[in-house]
Order: C-alpha cells, then structure tokens, then sequence
C-alpha cells in the first residue's frame, strides 16, 4: 500500500492543527502550499499550481512564493480575507538527522501583520477584542502588534463602543464565540461590516483566565501596578486577546512591554459625527487625509510622530494643567528659531524604532535595521543636548526621561558592518575586530585570494597561456579557464570542468585542494556571522523596553515640534485656557480653508459666555460662510484642547466636556437610513448627552423634512437647548423665523454673515455680524451656479408671490413680539396668531404654536 512521504506526513499533521488557516511551508527557498490550499493560493495569487510527489497515487497539488518575497504574496491572501499560518524551519537543515524539524512560527491576519510592505506607515494597525458585560458595557482591549502598544478600557454604552471603534479603525476584531454571531448582526450594518471577525474560545475572556494570560505574560504577581485592577470587564477583553497573541504570535511578544489603561475621563469623547463634520482626519466629500486639520497639522518628521500626532487630534484633553503644559512646551519651541530647526532637522534622521522593536521581537530584524537603529540612536545625544537647554515642565520631563541608549550604541557601532547586506545568512555583516573567529577566517578566506593570484600567475608562466585566468562561479566553484586558440598548451594535469563556446574550464589538484579551505572558510565564516548576529539580536531584545520608551519620547516630542512649526508658519496664537465658562476668539480663522484658498480669508471673532451669550443664532445667504464660521470655532476650540496654538489674534478659550455636531446632510444607506432619520439620531444624541459645559454646532436642523414639520422641530430644539441644557451654541438656520427667539430668551443673540448687494448682484463679505437677516438670495446664489435663467425668473416671481403673503402676515401688530414674555416656557407661541384663532396661549406647547402659524398662512393663502 501506498505511504506518505515523511515530510508531507509532517505537512499534514501542521495542517491539522491550523485547519482554518492557508499553511505556508517552508521548504528550502520556497514556501509551499498543498491540496486545498494550493488550490486557494494559485487562484488568489495568480500563481501556477504544480504537484508534488506525495507518496500516494496521485501527486499533491501544490504551488509555491519564493521566501524572499513572501510579504507580498502574504499581504494579497491578506487582502483577500484568508488566515495565513507560517511554518518555519526550526533548525539549520545542514544539521538534521533526518526530516527538518519544523512549526507554525505564527498565524498572520488582518490584526497583527508586521510586514512593512503591507502596513501604512503612518497609520496603526490595530486588532481589537470586545468583551460583553452586563447591563450593555464593555471591556476592550486593542494592540498594534507592529509597535507593541496593548491598551485596556471600559465602556458605558452601544455608543461609546461605536466611538471608539470607529476612533481606532481596526482591522481585525476579536470576540467570544458565544458573542459573534450578535456582534456580527451588530455591526453588519455598519462600517466594519467588512472588518474581519475573529470567534475566539469563551474560556479566554473568563476573568481567572483573562488575568492569569495578563500576568503570565507580563510576569507579575498582581495587574494592580497598571492600574486596571477595578477593571475586570477590560481585564477579560485584554486577557483574552493576550491569550490569542501567544497562540497565533507564539514568542514574538517582546515587545509588548506594558498594558495601558486608558482613562476616559483625562480625554474629551469625539462622536464619529464631530470627527467626520469637522474633518478632522479626512474631508467629508473626498475621504482624504489632504484638507482635512491632521493634514494640516502633520509636520512631523517621523513615522511614530505621525501616527501619535493622529491619536492626539482624536484625544482632546479636558484637563487644565496638561493642556497649558503642552502649551508652553509649543510656545518654548515656537519662540526660537534655533530649536525649532534644529529639532526638525535631528528628528528627521531617527526611523521607526517602534516598527524596528517589532521586528527585533519577531526576529525578522536584518542588518539593516541594526543601521537604522544605530543612526537613529546616533540622534539621541543631540536631542538630549537640545532638550537640556529648554525650561517648560514637559520639555524638561522629555529631557530627563531620555536615555542616550549608548551602550545599544557602541554595540552596534563595534559589531555591524556599514555595508551590510540585508540577508542575514549571506556574511560580511559582522565589522572585522568584533569577534576573534570572524577575523580569523576572513584572513583565510583573503590569504586564499592571494595565493590564487599567486597560482595564477604560476600556471601562466609553466603553461605558457598568457590569457590563463582562475576564476569562480556558484555551481562548479573554483577552476582555470584556457580559451579555445590555447588548448593545444593544456598540461595532461589539468582536468575538463566545463565547456564553453569560446573556452575550456580546468580544475588541478593543488586548485581543488585550495577550493576546499578557501570555500570552508567562507561557509563558516558565513555560519559563525549568523550566529553572531543572533546573540546581537538577542541583545537587542532585551532592551526593547528602553528603545521603546525613547521611542515613545522621541514620537511626542515629533508632534511638539510639528504643533510648533504650523503655529510659527501660520502665525497661530497660545489660547489662553480657563475654566470659567467664556469662549472669546478675536479674528478666528479656519485653519484649513484659509490655508486652501486663493483669495484672502476674512476673519471673524466669537463671544459665547454662560449668561448673556449663550446661543449665536446665525442667518444668512447661502453660501455666506455659515457652516464655515461654525466650523471654525469648534476646530479652534479643539486645537486648544490638544495643546495646539490657534488660527486667531487672540482666544480665551474655556474648558469644554464634549463637542458637538450636526452638520449638513448625509444618509447612511448601508443602514437604511434616510437623510432625516440621520438628521433626527444625531440631534437626538446631542440633546441628550450635551452638558452646559459642551460645544453644540449645529447647522439648519430641521432641513431634511417639510418647512413647518423643520420649523417647528429646529424651534423647539432652540427652546429645550436654552431652558434644559444651556450648552454654549452655534445654530444657523434658513428658518428666519427663528429670529424672533433673541426677543422671547435670555442668552439667545441674533448674528448673520453680511453680503453686499451691488444692483442685480450680490458680494458675499463673509463676515459675521450682530442681527438676524430675512433674506436667503438663495436665488441668487443659485444664478450665481448657473441654473437656467428660465429658472431663474420663473422663481422670482414665485418668490414674489409668497412675499406677498408674508407681507399680510406680518402686517399684524409686530411691536407685541418686542415685549419679553412673563413665561419662557410658553415664550415660543407667537400671542398674535392665538388671538386671531381664539386659542389660549398657555394650552399649547411650541410644536403646537408653529403649526398654528402655518395652517393660518395656509388659510391666508387660500383667500388670496
Ligand atoms: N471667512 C471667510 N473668508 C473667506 N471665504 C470664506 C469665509 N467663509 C466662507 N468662505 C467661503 O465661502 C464659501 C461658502 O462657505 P460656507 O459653505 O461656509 O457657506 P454657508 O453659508 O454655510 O452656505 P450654505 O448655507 O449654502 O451651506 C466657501 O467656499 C468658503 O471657502
């Protein structure tokens, strides 16, 4: 009977383990893929799929990617949604007795692949595990496995989970079995609807577990020092997804040096509604990093600069001091010209070192990467130097905190080549002086080029052969080449090697003898180089923690630098921050869009206070600068809290809880919403969830359903925001109506964005100033976009029309509305119109009241 061949034997028993997964393995240079796997991998890679001798009848289906480009081929079966379970080698094949001792190194997902060449470099890459509580929390835990960041968290809520999802973008999730298939119905409407699911066993998320993989990996007695031992939901998450790390990343978890627990109460929440309307990380219309304020924030130097700077601008700090201390640390940089190049100028040179700490732990770090390093390390005294003549608390706590790492340095410095090759098993990595045995033996190897010379020029003179020459090539090794016109001089000694077009190759005794020692040389010297390399590896590996926390200075001090540099180049100003409730910006500008435009940003100023201020009602022309204005004070208010310097003259700005924002119009098909049912959620969370200590911008509610059902809910929202809530507010409105609101409510201050009507046309001036406005032009904007002046005219005169109707509306007594109703509650109902219809004013609710001015606007139409 037919048997299996020991190595497929040993192929199937792996598979066996990873059923789930496409097993690549290694066979000599290749890795290769068998049976169903094979299958998959041809198709998806667009590879051929041969067959190999497998012991049985028939041959195994197999294809193969060449192990020096394996990234590539990992990253398309990536893409494509597969598992991928790598199998290595386990030791030098040269050395077995018998079959290659090999095993699954590690299993590659969306979540934890290390490949440069399939990670964004300013970007993290996250894999995140979700642990269901009780009473709808949460405890999550999320790790980028390519820089060893492990955090733990605990949340409230649906929503809060949702935040942080979508804060994080991570590529894979990970959560209990029993959970998926909720979870997948959960988020199968939303935008991770595509991100890959992972199942994982219920036993790991169970607290004894969770914390004994935590403690295990970390090596201590108690998770107290991290500050997370209240945190048993978080605990569970995190607990579980060590656990999973050690079973698909096996020991490449070095570098996973600490567990971070994230307060939420040191950070103000952003919705994915406030992200988005502000565009804080891409514009709305195009999805792109460019125009957006991270874009134009982002002038770091390093990779770990950009991708902390991201985590910054979606983190907003609610605390005083550490916002002023990161104020100062700005303005000290800032201020000097000397510190502010020379910072930029040194960081430029440091690479990666969270991305090459990673590579150390999974030890696929190449001589290459020790340059990197060493360079990057070079650095280190420079910064040090700069930073020791700074005096803000934060620059001097960097300063104190840095390691010079020098002794990582000289390390380095003494053993790695300049040259280096990138391929580790290849040789000349290794600086001659480092190690005795390497020196040895490329003295051997380089007394062996001598005496060729030597024997060459001694053949030469015997034979008679001027044009004799020795040389080497891979497969027949060493040999002396006579060309054809010569043959007749060959000595009987010489023995036929090769044959070629033009000349004959011949091996001697005395050439063959030397082959083997100059050959034995280089292959040991090649052995003993690897060898050396790895202790230095090993070296490395024991302190990543130290390179990492350099790491973690040298990232923030990048974002110092690069809030620094936009301040200077864009002459920004420090806000001044205090906690007493006065938002003050003269000559704010938006950042982005001035810096976009041609023509010159006209700048506007922004009083908002607890009392007499509290609500700006904006009215104004389409295409005024409304939304823009809006958007500019919550961009200006959230640069302050992240410690930037702001596009203003001056601004004191007042702490703030949470921004708010209900911008524009989109609907979200995938979950089959409609544009309104968008519009009503988003105002539905905010008159919610606002404090008096939030920022709400919110533009024209209300515009996604009929005028009077729009009216009256953007009314009634005015009223519930100013009686219940009395958050600090942007409204802009088309609703002119809304006006009479400043008159009825203390707090609420009538603004609108001045144009200038020049005959038939209008300027827009862009500027914001005191008093309401009735007059949308929005005809006029629409002549200005070139709508047909068919069109044009035929709304004239509709427009024409219904003035008309207006003008007998409020030719009814209007010095009533001035007067200050006794009754905020019932302010809303405008007297005039209940008189007419005989109602009493105190039985209606505002919803009520507006109706009631439409359907008597309707009645007044009809008699028209
Ligand atoms: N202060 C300003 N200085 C210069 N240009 C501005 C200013 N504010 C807005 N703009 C420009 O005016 C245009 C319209 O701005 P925006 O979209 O804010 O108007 P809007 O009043 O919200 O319009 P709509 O009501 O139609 O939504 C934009 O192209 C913007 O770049």
């Amino acid at each position: 009977m037919a048997e299996l061949t020991p190595m497929m034997k040993q192929y199937l028993d792996l598979k066996q383990e990873y059923p789930d997964c496409i097993l690549m393995f290694r066979l000599g240079d290749f890795y290769e893929m068998f049976f169903e796997d094979a299958e998959t991998a041809a198709r998806v890679l667009e590879i051929a799929l041969t067959g190999r001798n497998c012991g049985l009848k028939e041959r195994a289906p197999m294809c193969g990617v060449p192990y020096h480009a394996v990234d590539s081929y990992i990253s398309k079966l990536i893409a494509n949604g597969y598992k991928v379970a790598i199998c290595d080698q386990l030791e030098d094949p040269r050395a077995a007795q018998g079959i290659v001792k090999r095993g699954v190194t590690r299993v590659v997902t969306p979540g934890t692949v290390v490949e440069n060449s399939i990670l964004n470099e300013s970007e993290n890459n996250y894999i995140l595990c979700v642990h269901y509580g009780e009473q709808g929390r949460y405890g999550i835990s999320y790790c980028d496995v390519s820089t060893g960041e492990f955090v733990l968290e605990e949340l409230e809520d649906d929503t809060a989970l949702f935040n942080e999802m979508t804060r994080l973008n991570p590529q894979e999730l990970l959560i209990a079995d029993s959970h998926a298939k909720e979870f997948l119905i959960m988020t199968g409407k939303t935008r991770f609807k595509n991100t890959f699911v992972n199942p994982y066993f219920d036993w790991a998320f169970e607290a004894k577990a969770a914390e004994k993989a935590l403690r295990g990996h970390f090596k201590v007695s108690s998770l107290k020092g991290f500050g997370c031992a209240e945190m048993v939901l978080g605990v569970c998450a995190a607990g579980a997804l060590m656990q999973y790390l050690i079973d698909t990343q096996k020991n490449a978890l070095l570098h996973i040096t600490t567990l971070r627990t994230l307060n939420e109460r040191a950070y103000m929440i952003l919705d994915p509604n406030t992200r988005r309307n502000l565009e804080l990380t891409q514009t709305l219309m195009e999805n792109s990093k460019r125009g957006s304020l991270l874009w134009l924030l982002d002038k770091t130097q390093t990779a770990m600069g950009a991708r902390l700077l991201k985590k910054i601008v979606l983190q907003p700090l609610k605390h005083l001091d550490a916002i002023n201390e990161r104020l100062d640390a700005v303005g000290e940089i800032r201020e000097s010209i000397y510190l502010r190049e020379s910072l930029a100028d040194s960081l430029k040179h440091v690479y990666d070192l969270e991305r090459i700490i990673s590579r150390i732990s999974y030890g696929s770090i190449d001589a290459k990467d020790c340059l990197s390093l060493k360079r990057s390390i070079g650095i280190l005294p420079e910064l040090h130097k700069l930073l020791g003549e700074t005096k803000s608390v934060l620059l001097s706590r960097l300063y104190s905190g840095l390691d010079s790492l020098q002794d990582i340095y000289e390390l380095l410095d003494s053993s790695i080549s300049e040259d280096a090759p990138a391929g580790i098993m290849d040789g000349n990595i290794i600086k001659p002086g480092y190690d005795k045995e390497i020196d040895r033996l490329i003295s051997a190897s380089k007394n062996g080029k001598a005496w060729l010379a030597e024997l060459e020029a001694r053949e030469k003179e015997e034979t008679g052969i001027k044009n004799l020459k020795i040389g080497y090539n891979k497969v027949f090794g060493y040999y002396i080449e006579v060309t054809k016109s010569n043959l007749s001089q060959v000595p009987y000694r010489y023995l036929r090697k090769q044959t070629l077009v033009n000349c004959e190759r011949y091996i001697t005794e005395e050439l063959k003898e030397m082959e083997d020692t100059i050959l034995g040389a280089e292959e040991r010297r090649k052995a003993i180089e690897y060898e050396a390399f790895l202790k230095i590896r090993d070296m490395l590996g024991e302190n990543v923690g130290r390179i990492q926390s350099c790491a973690a200075r040298v990232a923030f001090l990048d974002v110092l630098q690069s809030f620094a540099c936009v301040a200077y180049e864009n002459a920004y100003v420090r806000p001044e921050m205090a906690d007493d409730g006065l938002l003050d910006i003269r000559n704010g500008r938006h950042p982005v869009v001035e810096s976009i435009r041609r023509q010159e940003f006209v700048p506007n100023d922004a009083l908002l206070n607890d009392d007499t201020q509290n609500m700006l009602l904006i009215t104004g022309p389409n295409m005024a600068g409304k939304s823009t204005y809006m958007r500019q004070v919550g961009l200006i208010v959230l640069m302050a809290h992240i410690g930037c310097f702001v596009p203003a003259s001056s601004a004191h700005i007042c702490l703030v809880d949470r921004i708010f924002t209900r911008v524009g119009a989109s609907d979200d098909l995938a979950s089959g919403q409609s544009t309104f049912m968008v519009e009503m959620n988003e105002l539905a969370n905010i008159l919610n969830n606002a404090t008096p200590k939030s920022l709400l911008i919110l533009d024209e509610i209300g515009r996604g359903t009929s005028t009077t059902d729009g009216l009256s809910i953007a009314w009634a929202s005015v009223e519930y925001i100013i009686n219940n809530i009395r958050a600090k507010t942007l409204f802009a409105t088309h609703y002119h109506e809304l006006v009479e609101l400043e008159n009825m409510f203390d707090g609420i201050c009538n603004y609108s964005v001045a144009v200038k009507e020049v005959g038939h046309d209008i300027i827009f001036l862009h500027k914001i100033v005191k008093g309401g406005t009735d007059r949308s032009f929005g005809i006029d904007v629409a002549k200005l976009a070139g709508l047909p002046e068919e069109v044009i005219s035929q709304a004239r005169i509709f427009l024409d029309r219904l003035q008309e109707y207006e003008i007998s509306l409020n030719g009814l007594p209007r010095e009533r509305k001035e007067e200050k109703p006794e009754n905020p509650s019932t302010s809303a109902l405008p007297a005039y119109i209940a008189e007419l219809k005989n109602v009493n004013i105190d039985t209606l609710t505002p919803i009520e009241a507006l109706n009631l001015v439409y359907s008597l606007k309707k009645e007044l139409n009809h008699e028209a």
